[in-house]
Parts: C-alpha cells; sequence; structure tokens
C-alpha cells in the first residue's frame, strides 16, 4: 500500500484515483477547480466528467499544490498534453526530488513533438518514469468494468512497481519496458479514432472502419520499428487493445468528435458538441511530424491531419486515401 497523488481531476485523473484506491493505495487528488475538488470530498461524485459515479470515500481532493506533492512522492498525471509542460515548470519548486512519475496522457507536445514521459524527463531531470497505457474509456473503467492496461517503464522494476500500485480484480495490469512503442501506440489511436469517427459521421459502415483501424495499426507498427521500438507493443494492449476500444465505441471522445466532423465537415461544429479534451485533435499534425522526421509514410494519420487542419475536406481526404497504389500487405514496411 503506497500514498499516490494523482495530478488532474478531469474523466481520467478521477477515474485512476479510483483504481489506485481500489488497489489499496491512500490517493489525494489535485484539481484546479475548486468546486470539483469540494465536490468529491463532500459528495463523493465528480459530476462534470463522471455523472452520478460514486468514488471511493476515503477519497480526498485538494487544490492546495503544497499539499499535493507533501503527501506522496508518487505522480501520476492526468491533465491534457499540451499543458504538462507548464503544468511541470510551475510544480517543479514543490516537488520531491526522488519522486516517481506515471504518465497517462496520450498525446503528442505539439511545439516540440515530444512525448510526455520525454517532457517529464526533461522539466524534472529524472529517469523515474513510467506510464500506464491502454483500451481504458473511463465512463466503462469507472463502473469497475473488466478491463487490461500495460504499465511501461524504462526498467522492468518500475514497471512492476506501477504494476503494484493499479493491479485491481478488475484491472489486469501487464508490464512493459518499451516505452517508447507504448506511449506512440497510445498517441496515434487518437489519431485513428478520428478517422474512423470521420468515416462514420460521412455515413459509412463496419467495412471502412474495419480498414481505417487495420491500416492505423499499421501506420503504429511502422511508426515504432523507425523510432527503435517494439513493433510488436502495436499488436498488445497499447496499440490494437486502444485501437479497438476508442475506434469501436461510441463513448471515445476522438471518434465521437470525428464523427461530428465528418458529418459536419466543421471543425467549429464538431468543438462545439465535444467541449472536452480531444487529444487527437491537437496532435494529429505533430504526430504527421514524428512520422516524417523518420521518413514513414502514414497515410491515414496524414488525411486526419490535414481534415483538422482544414486544407482537405473529410471526402477529400477520403478519396485520396483510396487513390494510393496498393502494395502487399505487410505488417510493417
Ligand atoms: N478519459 C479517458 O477515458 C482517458 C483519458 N486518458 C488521457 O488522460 C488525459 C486527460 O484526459 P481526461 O481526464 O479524460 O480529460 P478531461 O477533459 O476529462 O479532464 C481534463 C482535466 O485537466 C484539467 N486541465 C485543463 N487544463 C489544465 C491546465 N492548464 N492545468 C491543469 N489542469 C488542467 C481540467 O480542469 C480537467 O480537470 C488525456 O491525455 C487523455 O488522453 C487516458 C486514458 C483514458
Ligand atoms: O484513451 C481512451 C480509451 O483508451 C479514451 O479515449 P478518448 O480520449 O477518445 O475518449
Amino acid at each position: 500500500m503506497s500514498k499516490v497523488t494523482v495530478l488532474g481531476a478531469g474523466a481520467w485523473g478521477s477515474t485512476m484515483a479510483q483504481v489506485l484506491s481500489d488497489a489499496g493505495n491512500h490517493v489525494l487528488v489535485w484539481g484546479r477547480n475548486q468546486e470539483i475538488v469540494n465536490e468529491i470530498n463532500t459528495s463523493h461524485t465528480n459530476r462534470k466528467y463522471l455523472d452520478e459515479n460514486v468514488l471511493p470515500l476515503g477519497l480526498s481532493a485538494t487544490t492546495n499544490l503544497s499539499e499535493a506533492f507533501e503527501y506522496s512522492n508518487i505522480y501520476v498525471l492526468a491533465v491534457p498534453a499540451q499543458t504538462l509542460r507548464e503544468n511541470l515548470k510551475s510544480w517543479k519548486p514543490l516537488v520531491d526530488s526522488d519522486a516517481t512519475y506515471i504518465s497517462t496522457l496520450k498525446g503528442i507536445e505539439v511545439s516540440t513533438l515530444s512525448r510526455m514521459t520525454e517532457i517529464v524527463h526533461e522539466e524534472m531531470n529524472t529517469e523515474n518514469v513510467a506510464l500506464i497505457t491502454g483500451p481504458n474509456l473511463a465512463t466503462e473503467l469507472i463502473l469497475r468494468q473488466p478491463a487490461g492496461a500495460v504499465a511501461a517503464a524504462p526498467t522492468k522494476i518500475l514497471a512492476e512497481k506501477t504494476l503494484k500500485l493499479f493491479a485491481t480484480p478488475y484491472y489486469r495490469v501487464y508490464t512493459s519496458t518499451d516505452v517508447l512503442g507504448c506511449e506512440l501506440a497510445g498517441a496515434i489511436k487518437s489519431v485513428i479514432a478520428l478517422a474512423v469517427g470521420i468515416s462514420i459521421g460521412m455515413g459509412f459502415g463496419e467495412n471502412t472502419q474495419a480498414m481505417l483501424i487495420t491500416r492505423g495499426l499499421n501506420e503504429v507498427a511502422r511508426l515504432c520499428a523507425a523510432h527503435g521500438a517494439d513493433p510488436l507493443s502495436a499488436a498488445g494492449l497499447a496499440g490494437m487493445g486502444d485501437l479497438v476500444a476508442s475506434c469501436g465505441s461510441p463513448l471515445s471522445r476522438n471518434r465521437t468528435f470525428g464523427e461530428v466532423l465528418g458529418r459536419s465537415g466543421s471543425m467549429a461544429v464538431a468543438r462545439e458538441h465535444v467541449a472536452k479534451t480531444v487529444e487527437g485533435v491537437a496532435s494529429s499534425n505533430a504526430v504527421l511530424e514524428i512520422a516524417h522526421r523518420v521518413g514513414v509514410e502514414v497515410p491515414v494519420i496524414e488525411a486526419v491531419a490535414d481534415v483538422v487542419a482544414g486544407t482537405i475536406s473529410p471526402s477529400d481526404a477520403l478519396d485520396r486515401l483510396m487513390e494510393i497504389t496498393t502494395r502487399a500487405e505487410n505488417f510493417i514496411r
């Protein structure tokens, strides 16, 4: 049993806090919104993000950063990807120098093309950084529906430590030392879920979705291989697992955003409809640039990045995808 601080009181921070609490840890959640923090402490709910679900009664929350960082030296990060660096900079004077950081984020920083664990390395000057990722829709996990995840860290010891922190009878956590592959897979799935959503919004069915998911998986594997990561991470929970969950579920915010975008053709309408964290929108161009940097072709990701940028319509993007000359269907090439 450990003491753990969860940084972020949105859908995912609150869900991770419940899992950690169920796993027997003492958990304090930090959030910036006083009303939400009060609600967690008094009625044990977070209605804005998690409807009427009742959180563990032992779970408490604070807006006080000093209190949050004094509480423990295990910090679970659950803020949006694009704010992580500025958050870490402002938290730095308060953190324990021996702290362990566990990222739960699924995005790429637009301004630097950094992965989330790279940002923690850079800003906090530590190697003690793990991540937990996989097919984990908050709205299902908060109901304690059975789910699996992968805890990835640079060392087996840290990966095992992360597994032990999170594992519960309903949350099966596997380990990996392929941080790069697992993290890239998590960021890319957000983009592929947008592609699938767009196709649904355009009125297409399962065949189109299956093609986008499978070719999207291929893009994950090729990007992993080109970066020296294990391409087989693409076939695990972080890759295929998360693609199945996010692309297959109307609960995915990325898929839902894509659906509205595919139907309306308007980013403004989609933003209005899904006023939540939609990592694939912010990250699609960054993922594309990462691919271009290593010379990997990623047509599905490119189509999404162009639609999000407004340089091509959803239907022209799909036409473009369908016109690409097909080759042998190798998994990694
Ligand atoms: N919701 C889900 O099912 C899952 C989400 N994730 C990842 O978790 C991360 C967070 O997503 P969610 O919690 O779902 O989003 P959310 O939109 O539900 O909550 C985001 C939280 O971050 C806070 N926030 C926004 N800007 C901030 C800033 N500048 N500084 C500090 N806090 C700020 C918001 O107040 C809110 O509490 C994302 O990277 C997402 O991909 C990962 C797995 C599942
Ligand atoms: O990461 C998730 C599921 O694994 C959540 O997906 P969305 O961010 O698309 O809602």
